[in-house]
């Protein structure tokens, strides 16, 4: 299972694969949500749920990482049809960057137009703490940089068109949401906006790496997210992204500070309740905004 080879999905392999699951679930989901490491409990502010593990789908990757259950979650929230992931896909497991983000595609097809997605971040900006909510403004996309982005290869325009316009990635409307929501929830001491940096990982950056991520002016840093916004924004669908900022990134010689997945785990824990109160009330909100 585990591939590192440039497979691309057809349009017909993802709608097989969403054909399939509409036939598993009554549901019809307008919102994905997907759960970062540790924010996995989002998934169970879904009511009725009907629950189909990733094995069990036809041709879907499977996750392996700690804090990612590996399973789709359909049912609604806040009356609204949703399907949520619980375990995203990461480049460092070892997955194609076509093979991560190729449930966006196949939501897409199942009729969703609005996806919020979740991660766990470091921070660099001095102004964080560990528990801060950042919304997600902009991204920089290091391995894109590089030439590793999800729509290299043919384009099929039934999803979009060749040179997708990324400068509007995060839905303005929605972040203004997240801003009035989280005031009213009192949240607004912890609720921060900023620019998120994904980089391919496993091994957290080196104190290096983090002095130049700070001069570059990134706020979190992260393993996720961006390739999956880079492949709904393709399709048309809106997006709209949090990270919990689980670690303050190390950036002096002489910290005994060490970045570790536990601690991000741990994070998630302490800041789920918050994390399902503000994501469960914009979506309750949604139909204040027409989609793209
Ligand atoms: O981005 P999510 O999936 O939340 O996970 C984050 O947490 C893991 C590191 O602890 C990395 O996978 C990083 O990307
Ligand atoms: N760096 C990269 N990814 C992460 C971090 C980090 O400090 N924390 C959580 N995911």
């Amino acid at each position: 299972m585990l591939s590192n080879s440039a497979h691309s999905y057809s349009y017909e392999e993802c709608k097989t694969i969403s054909d399939w699951l509409l036939a598993h679930t009554e549901v019809r989901p307008l919102v994905a949500i997907v759960c970062g490491s540790g924010l996995g409990k989002l998934a169970e502010m879904i009511k009725d749920p009907v629950i189909l593990k990733y094995k069990d789908i036809p041709n879907f990757p499977q996750s392996t990482v700690q804090g990612h259950a590996g399973q789709l979650v359909f049912g609604t929230l806040q009356g609204k049809h949703c399907v949520c992931m619980q375990g995203r896909f990461h480049l460092y497991e070892g997955y194609s960057i076509q093979k991560i983000t190729l449930p966006m595609r196949v939501f897409k097809l199942m009729g969703v137009h609005t996806v919020i997605l979740t991660n766990a971040a470091g921070s660099l900006n001095p102004g964080y703490r560990v528990g801060d909510i950042m919304v997600i403004k902009d991204h920089i996309n290091m391995p894109g940089l590089s030439g590793n982005n999800p729509l290299v290869g043919p384009n099929d325009d039934r999803f979009g068109t060749r040179f997708p316009c990324m400068s509007d990635a995060y839905d303005r409307k929605l972040r203004q949401l997240a801003q009035e929501v989280g005031a009213e929830l009192g949240f607004s001491d912890f609720l921060k906006e900023g620019v998120y940096f994904v980089l391919g990982g496993p091994s957290f950056e080196t104190i290096a790496e983090c002095r130049m991520l700070h001069m570059l002016g990134v706020d979190a840093v992260g393993m996720s997210t961006v390739h999956e916004v880079i492949v709904a924004r393709h399709c048309g669908m809106r997006c709209f992204a949090l990270s919990l900022i689980s670690n303050e990134a190390v950036m002096e010689y002489t910290s005994q500070e060490k970045a570790n997945h536990e601690e991000v785990l741990e994070t998630g824990r302490v800041r789920a309740g918050q994390m399902e109160e503000l994501v469960s009330t914009i979506v309750s909100r949604l139909e204040e905004y027409s989609a793209c």
